[in-house]
């Protein structure tokens, strides 16, 4: 196993840079840099000196002995002074003492690979690093902490034992078991598949709340999309005019709700389109209404609701508004009066869609399926105690079983397909 490195700080010109080893050759190294190894989990300060005992800065060292480490592995960090030829230096120090550049989330990696965490609570540290919203952040810390991974432990360990008993089954046919052990299993694998499969209906949001959540703003040209679109966001992201078909293409724009982070697109008006750039424009608005958690639906307030939005709104989940309320006439039923120009109605409308959103994505905190990945492993898992409750034979019953414990062991990561960690530990930056 190679020693590793990297700065665990943003690389440029900064108060501090921390750069982190992992690896068998952590202790040497450490040695050879500081003079000799500073006592293990105290801060110790220190001057690095390169191989030909050149002083490289003077840092505060950790050296964090293995296995009580983030990786599992003799660790150490090095608090530098933050400046580009320091950090350089020691680098090439370092390299010339035989470590080498970490890869991305190479740390995270060997943690999961020495069981320090698993691939669940790997996830969670990535998640947490890119929370943007306190929302994400909270449910990065219980998947980091191993929410997701205890409840797969306590299923994968009741599974095994019932798997040992389906063995001790066959194995002992011939010669007398209580008749009770038979019925037992099957109960048991009924529990679980139940238990399985509650989780995987009432654990909702957990994933909109990591990828935050779609809202597609639809309507008849020139109803006031685009203007409506800049009064949320609060700055000129889309193009207003007084021409009927000014947007086209789908102009999208960052919004957090109540602790979720959103994406409001304002799209093409929706008519019978003059040109073919229009149809086109007509055709993604549709398409980007389809797929959205929620359609902010455009309606004018003196004009009659047009029949494409009213379709649109017959088949998804909507928040209704009728704009232009300051110049007066007739609010469509059940639509909020708004202004896009005087920003009349637009705090009565930000409340309704934190409302759906936070319908869609309830931050009850007990939702941790944060990934699809998480969802399909579920599935595999059930479908396979499926087959063993549908199992005539007791060695086709032990395979599902089998089968079954593989499922929840490629979630945890305990059944490790290399190109699984591969894609996974992709998302990460280096240093982690
Ligand atoms: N009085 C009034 N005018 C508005 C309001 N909202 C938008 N407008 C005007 O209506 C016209 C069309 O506005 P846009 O925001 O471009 O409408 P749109 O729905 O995006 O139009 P398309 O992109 O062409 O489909 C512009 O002249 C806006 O100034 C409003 O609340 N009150
Ligand atoms: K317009
Ligand atoms: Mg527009």
């Amino acid at each position: 196993m190679d020693t590793i490195f990297a700065l665990a700080t943003v690389p440029g010109r900064s108060a501090i840079a921390v750069m982190r080893l992992s690896g068998p050759a952590t202790g040497t190294v450490l040695a050879h840099l500081a003079g000799a190894l500073p006592p293990p989990r105290r801060a110790s300060r220190r001057t690095l000196r390169d191989t030909s005992a050149e002083p490289l800065d003077d840092a505060l060292v950790l050296w964090l002995p293995g296995p009580a480490s983030y990786t599992g592995e003799d660790s150490a960090e090095l608090h530098l002074h933050g400046g580009t030829a320091v950090v350089e230096g020691v680098g090439a120090a370092l390299v010339a003492l035989g470590a080498r550049p970490a890869e991305a989330g190479e740390f995270t990696r060997r943690a999961v690979l020495n069981g320090r965490m698993d691939l669940t609570a790997a996830e969670g540290v990535i998640d947490l690093i890119e929370a943007e919203t306190a929302a994400q952040a909270r449910q990065a810390l219980r998947l980091a902490g191993g929410g997701l991974a205890s409840l797969v432990q306590g299923w994968a360990e009741r599974l095994t034992a019932l798997l040992a008993r389906q063995e001790a089954l066959i194995e002992f046919e011939e010669e007398d078991l209580p008749g009770s052990l038979d019925a037992a299993i099957e109960s048991g694998v009924t529990e679980l598949a139940e238990q399985i499969a509650i989780r995987l209906v009432t654990d909702n949001g957990a994933e909109r709340i990591r990828d935050g959540l779609d809202i597609a703003i639809l309507g008849a040209p020139n109803a006031g999309k685009s203007s409506l679109l800049n009064a949320l966001v609060g700055r000129e992201a889309a193009i207003v005019s007084a021409r009927a078909g000014t947007t086209r293409d789908i102009v999208e724009s960052r919004l957090i709700l109540a602790g979720l982070p959103a994406v409001l697109a304002d799209t093409a008006g929706l008519r019978e389109a003059g040109d073919e750039i229009e149809a086109e424009g007509v055709r993604r608005a549709l398409h980007r209404g389809e797929a959205a958690d929620i359609v902010l639906a455009v309606l004018v307030c003196e004009a009659s609701p047009d029949p494409a939005t009213l379709a649109l709104m017959a088949r998804r989940p909507c928040v209704v508004v009728a704009n232009k309320a300051d110049l007066g006439g007739p609010v469509p039923d059940g639509a909020i009066p708004v202004s896009a120009v005087t920003g009349q109605g637009l705090g009565l409308l930000r409340a309704r869609l934190q409302a759906e959103a936070a319908l869609l994505a309830p931050s009850t905190g007990a939702a941790l399926l944060s990934r699809p990945r998480h969802r399909a492993a579920l599935r595999d898992t059930l479908a396979q105690l499926g087959e063993a409750q549908a199992a005539l034979l007791p060695e086709l019953r032990a395979d599902a079983l089998r089968e079954a414990l593989r499922a929840l062991g490629r979630l945890t990561g305990r059944v490790g397909a290399e190109d699984i960690l591969d894609r996974i530990f992709a998302e990460f930056c280096i240093g982690k």
